[in-house]
């Protein structure tokens, strides 16, 4: 107590000590409290955050994209032999603002993939009856129908004659776009002279040449090859990848051409060939001018105008696809009017910077022509292909839609058949029409195929291209042209042959007449690759696997599946092309199920594959969103307006449009097809090397 009294202040001071000591326990209580809870608080959160941060990683990780179920997936085993054992180390630049020659180095993690003498892809293992390279036999082990055989029983003179909504355009275009991206040689066996072995005449030995194993037996009540006893026609087996130095197992085909959507048969497909193509001044590409001053391809043999007139094909042209761009007046025309359009942005970006370099207007001007060529494809020539609704449905419309994961490379499965389906649209007729509306000449596929002296005379380019897209085209059905069936590279002498009439007279007296069926081609080349056949395919596309020949009706017609009945034992065994060809078309599309699915996937490769797809943005190379601006303008309207004397095109440039029926379409060239590049003036921000 004492303590107390002797205290007062102390005993308050204890009193208020005690006090202070209780209210420093709850204080130390509370802070404690709060300090645990406000770690606990952080340990929650940091808990919450770390789960939901790994989650969001292991869905982006481990989950795959929502897949479109229109979508199909390769299910070959196949596809990386060909990485594991023979592709090149490629060193690629990350900041490359353009792509290369060859199509190295689109896929940063996978650089040869999409470039040219790279393997195609296989959707399905392939079919062969050693496993590895001989061609496939029935499944009950005897040998597959003669393709002529098919042709004649199947598809000759079941023609239908009428004129289609789409014009003639659609096939040189169609054409151009094939060997854009695909390309597979011959492998043309020789005499030690250098001059190509006749398969035909060596038949009583032909084992002893794998590569004449394709060499067509003609029935010999063939009406047409019959007459003259042809009862052979040669064809080699195609360039496998060993010929490039890289055997595989089993044969696996090489694509000479880079596989990409990029203008390579107008730019080459490598460096070397890329660059003996450029003139290497103000970017331009080679060309050569024509009497009355166009400009043209170059011409690799120059002739006078009195030979050419003379009928012979004197003129090839140097272009960026050395193996086709001759083939026929139609893909000269492409050819030509890419080299010009490209000449021509060249000449207009050097005038708006002129202090630009070749090379930088060369890859500038390139990069607008790849661009156009892709833009064209996807949205105005594709929805005719596969229809509008597909396309949409198929995620194909979508904008940049660059996925790494995606293999660029040509399905063989596309190339040899499904894109093949349309050599059907190839007409027997091209006109050339002026710019009235007349046709002041016409020429039938056997003075057209395999000649194209007539382009660079008078003003036959603008004629040719006036009478592609006045000219309704050929409709899109099983059978293909008579002459195309009968008549491919008619040569004698080898001079083409002039008209039917001579054709015939010729063939009747010269047994030699060397005439060619692209059909029986076609087939065997499915064989040759060892595509699967139509019901596997078909299944892979989602299609019910066929037990008997009638199960194939919910896409073939009746009268057809009776006809395959009698050639083929088993439902099992029908070409692919065969099966292509047959199907009915689906809806809003000019062509089949099983052709719209393959034809979708590979255009789906070009597309999400291609890390400089024309609209990708975020890439060194990505135009601005002006010039894409612009880029979307650009119709092969447009480009036919640049680069010819043609004054009136419509917008929908693949449609027949009558202009005495619709005059308001046709709308003139000089008012509403101009060309605007000033958002590639380098003021504007862009590019520099
Ligand atoms: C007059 C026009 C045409 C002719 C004479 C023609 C002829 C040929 C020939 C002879 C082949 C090689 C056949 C072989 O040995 O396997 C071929 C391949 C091919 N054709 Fe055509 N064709 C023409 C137009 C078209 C069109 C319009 C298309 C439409 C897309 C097309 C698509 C293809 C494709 C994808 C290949 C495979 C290319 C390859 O990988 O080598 N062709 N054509
Ligand atoms: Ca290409």
């Amino acid at each position: 107590m004492k303590l107390f009294s002797q205290t007062d202040e102390t005993q308050s001071l204890l009193k208020n000590s005690k006090l202070s000591i209780n209210w420093n326990k709850k204080v130390l209580k509370w802070t404690f409290s709060i300090v645990l809870f406000g770690l606990l608080l952080l340990c929650a959160i940091y808990i919450i955050h770390v789960f939901t941060k790994n989650k969001i990683q292991l869905e982006s990780n481990t989950t795959p994209k929502k897949k479109n179920a229109l979508h199909i997936a390769s299910i070959a085993t196949t596809n990386d032999e060909f990485l594991k054992k023979c592709a090149t180390i490629v060193k690629c630049d990350p900041n490359a603002k353009y792509r290369s020659a060859n199509g190295s180095c689109n896929n940063l993690e996978i650089p040869t993939w999409g470039a040219s003498k790279t393997p195609m892809l296989r959707m399905i293992d392939a079919n062969y009856d050693d496993g590895y390279y001989k061609l496939r036999l029935q499944t009950n082990g005897k040998e597959l129908p003669v393709p002529r055989v098919i042709n004649l029983n199947v598809f000759l003179n079941h023609e239908i004659y009428r004129g289609d909504e789409n014009n003639v355009l659609l096939f040189p275009f169609s054409q151009s776009l094939a060997h854009d991206i695909s390309g597979i040689p011959n492998h043309v066996l020789t005499e030690k002279n250098g001059s190509s072995i006749d398969c035909c005449s060596i038949k009583n030995k032909i084992k002893e040449y794998p590569l004449c194993e394709l060499t067509i037996d003609n029935p010999p009540d063939d009406p047409v090859f019959g007459v003259n006893n042809r009862t052979c026609t040669t064809l080699f087996r195609a360039l496998t990848s060993k010929e490039y130095g890289c055997p595989l197992y089993p044969a696996t085909f090489v694509n000479a051409n880079s596989h990409f959507i990029d203008a390579s048969e107008v730019y080459g497909s490598n460096e070397s060939y890329a660059l003996h193509l450029r003139s290497m001044d103000g970017g331009r590409l080679n060309f050569s001018v024509s009497d009355n001053g166009q400009m043209f391809c170059p011409f690799l043999s120059q002739q006078s105008k009195e030979v050419l007139i003379g009928n012979q094909s004197s003129i090839e042209y140097d272009t960026g696809d050395p193996n086709n761009g001759n083939q026929n007046l139609g893909i000269t025309a492409m050819q030509t009017l890419f080299l010009r359009f490209h000449n021509y942005i060249a000449s207009k970006l050097s005038s708006l910077n002129p202090f630009w370099t070749d090379e930088i207007v060369y890859q500038e001007s390139r990069r607008i022509v790849i661009a156009t060529i892709q833009r064209i494809a996807f949205e105005d020539y594709l929805p005719i292909i596969i229809g509008e609704d597909f396309q949409e449905l198929y995620g194909l419309n979508k904008p940049n839609i660059y996925d790494p994961s995606i293999n660029p490379s040509t399905s063989q499965e596309f190339s040899t058949a499904a894109f093949r389906v349309l050599h059907t649209i190839i007409p027997v007729q091209l006109n050339f029409m002026n710019k009235d509306y007349k046709i002041e000449n016409s020429v039938i596929i056997t003075d057209w195929i395999l000649n194209a002296d007539l382009i660079p005379l008078d003003n036959n380019f603008d004629k040719l291209l006036k009478g592609f897209i006045e000219t309704p085209g050929r409709m899109v059905q099983p059978s293909y042209n008579f002459y195309l069936s009968n008549y491919l590279f008619a040569r004698i002498n080898d001079y083409p042959l002039k008209a039917r009439e001579v054709l015939d007279s010729v063939f009747l007296e010269n047994p030699k007449y060397n005439s060619r069926d692209q059909l029986s081609i076609d087939i065997l080349r499915g064989r040759d690759v060892g595509l699967q056949p139509y019901n596997r395919v078909r299944h892979l596309c989602g299609y019910p696997l066929a037990k008997d020949f009638e199960d194939l009706e919910d896409l073939l017609h009746p009268k057809d599946t009776a006809k395959l009945k009698e050639l083929y034992d088993s439902v099992n065994d029908i070409d692919l092309i065969v099966g292509l060809l047959l199907e009915k078309h689906s809806d809003g599309a000019i062509v089949g199920p099983t052709t719209r699915c393959l034809i979708a996937d590979s255009f789906y490769r070009y597309k999400a594959g291609d890390r400089f797809f024309y609209d990708v943005q975020g890439q060194p190379g990505s135009f601005t969103k002006d010039q894409l601006k612009e880029i979307k303008k650009i119709t092969l309207g447009h480009v036919i307006c640049a680069t010819s004397n043609v004054d009136h095109v419509q917008k929908d440039i693949f449609k027949t449009i009558d202009h005495n029926l619709f005059p308001t379409i046709k709308q003139k060239c000089d008012k509403e097809f101009n060309l605007d590049f000033k958002n590639w003036a380098e003021s504007n921000g862009r590019p520099e090397l």
